[in-house]
């Protein structure tokens, strides 16, 4: 489904502030794969995601999306295949429009259609796909999402990534700025989005102990570099503190994360 194969990325070339991101990484997934993401800051987590979505090109490997290699895709064309949503909850709708009407325009774009239209089916469709969220969004289809919670925002929008039908969805600490409460609901809500559209996920998480209990994949990043893939049994029976002390053992240091969550 995606392969990257011997991708690397330096940041600030030949400068005294070169940063080599991404050191030759190998990574393949296979189609339904939700595969999550930890690792210490500055691992190179985020810059994979933007590697992988086009936010920049590579400097050398290739990205192979469903057969297809988009290395040198720009950024707008690997949208309509790849979902992503990020941290910040004010990104990734059109805050002056209605949820309606984000929800309209990001099926209009699946549609590939240049005309923005809703009908009476899709507000029906639209009302029961909010409905199914929880939240109480399907009695405020008319609401500006500007006036939305972060948390109802997120939830808007991971409803816009999947109906659009991605082939792949990038998470990008998308439940960091919520509040616990809200966070925990937009893990399930996500959960429950991805079994059910079995959309190939790829989720970034300082939250160690989701990222072994969400998914069915959790890879390590470390200078990088993949340090540890887990899946099967070697995952369920991988714990917070053996996954901290394979991390010492191996780079012969602390984890370091400063938002690290290991409750
Ligand atoms: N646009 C950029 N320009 C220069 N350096 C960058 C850029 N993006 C990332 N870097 C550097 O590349 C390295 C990897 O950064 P990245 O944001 O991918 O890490 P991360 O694993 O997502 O970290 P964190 O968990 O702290 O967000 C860091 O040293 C960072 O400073």
């Amino acid at each position: 489904m995606l392969r990257l194969a011997q991708v690397s990325k330096t940041f600030y070339k030949g400068t005294i502030n070169e940063k080599q991101a991404l050191k030759d990484l190998d990574l393949h997934l296979e189609p339904g794969d939700f595969v999550t993401i930890i690792g210490s800051n500055g691992a190179g987590k985020s810059t994979l995601f933007h590697a992988i979505g086009g936010s920049f090109l590579v400097d050398t490997g290739a990205i192979v999306l469903d057969g297809k290699n988009i290395t040198a895709m720009p950024e707008y064309k690997r949208s309509f295949d790849i979902g992503r949503l990020m941290q910040d909850p004010m990104k990734g709708t059109a805050p002056s429009m209605t949820v309606e009407e984000n929800l309209a325009l990001a099926h209009t774009r699946k549609a590939k259609k240049s005309l923005f239209a809703i009908n009476k089916r899709d507000t029906e469709v639209f009302r029961e796909m909010l409905s199914r969220l929880e939240l109480g969004l399907e009695e405020r289809m008319k609401t500006k999402v500007k006036n939305l919670s972060g948390g109802q925002r997120q939830a808007v929008t991971l409803l816009m990534c999947t109906i659009a039908s991605p082939k792949l969805l990038l998470l990008d600490e998308h439940t960091a700025a919520l509040d616990p409460a809200t966070a925990v609901k937009i893990m399930d809500i996500t959960r429950e989005v991805v079994a059910e559209s079995n959309i190939t996920t790829m989720m970034i998480t300082h939250d160690i102990r989701s990222a072994l209990s969400v998914g069915n994949r959790t890879i390590m990043m470390d200078e990088g570099e993949v340090i540890l893939d887990i899946r099967g049994e070697e995952r369920e029976n991988m714990s917070v503190e053996k996954l901290l002390s394979y991390y010492s053992a191996k780079k012969h240091k602390q984890l370091a994360d400063d938002r690290i969550l290991l409750a």
